[in-house]
């Protein structure tokens, strides 16, 4: 779908194709200086991190290894139920090594908040987060992020890798949903 021919579901482009890409080059620029000489794990969380894991995973200069987690708290609603589900864990032992966890987005904070805790228990040489959204209006806990590409208000948003139902996650740019479609 091109930003020109939104559909009738989409309210509003919140951020372009472009300014992702750029975005996503800057933050590749300082993770590739941050573990320089170090071997780097990426830990992508299935399945809102897909696109940002490809993008900014191809737009380090160093070669890093990658795996993924599946969690969700979301089901089909717009609100987290705070229970967070393991549906798939790492296949790597990441005891010792440097991680970094791919998000599509820190909304609530709940779903990193607890995998924090849970990769942080096996006892990883460091364990950082970079983020391509984060909503600092919507935080129930308090996180600290190394990386965020942009703030945004709270809306909820679809793109790029974030669905409603499952639906909008290969939109190629991040927007509002138009109120018809939640209210059905
Ligand atoms: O900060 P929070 O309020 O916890 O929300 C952020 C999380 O919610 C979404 O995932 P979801 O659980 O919907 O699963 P999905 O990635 O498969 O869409 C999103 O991809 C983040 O992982
Ligand atoms: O705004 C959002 N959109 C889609 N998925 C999400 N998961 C947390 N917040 C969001
Ligand atoms: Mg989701």
């Amino acid at each position: 779908m091109r930003e020109t021919d939104l559909g009738a579901d989409l309210e509003s482009v919140l951020i372009t194709k472009e300014e992702i890409d750029a975005k996503l080059r800057e933050l590749a620029a300082k993770i590739d200086a941050e573990y320089a000489g170090k071997d780097l794990l990426l830990v992508g969380v299935l399945k809102g991190a897909v696109m940002v894991m490809a993008d900014l995973a191809r737009a380090l200069s160093s070669p890093v290894t990658m795996d993924w987690m599946a969690v969700s708290s979301y089901g089909a609603g717009t609100q987290s139920s705070g229970v967070v589900r393991i549906l798939k864990d790492l296949d790597t032992d990441i005891q010792d090594r440097h991680v970094l966890i791919v998000e599509d987005i820190i909304d609530s904070g709940l779903t990193l908040s607890w995998l924090l805790s849970n990769l942080g228990s096996r006892e990883p040489a460091s364990l950082r987060i970079c983020t391509l959204l984060r909503k600092p209006d919507a935080a129930k806990v308090d996180i600290d992020v190394e990386w965020v590409g942009f703030d945004i208000p709270s809306e909820f948003v679809v793109g790029y890798g974030l669905d409603y139902a499952e639906k909008y996650r290969n939109l190629p740019f991040v927007g509002t949903l138009a109120p018809h479609v939640y209210s059905g």
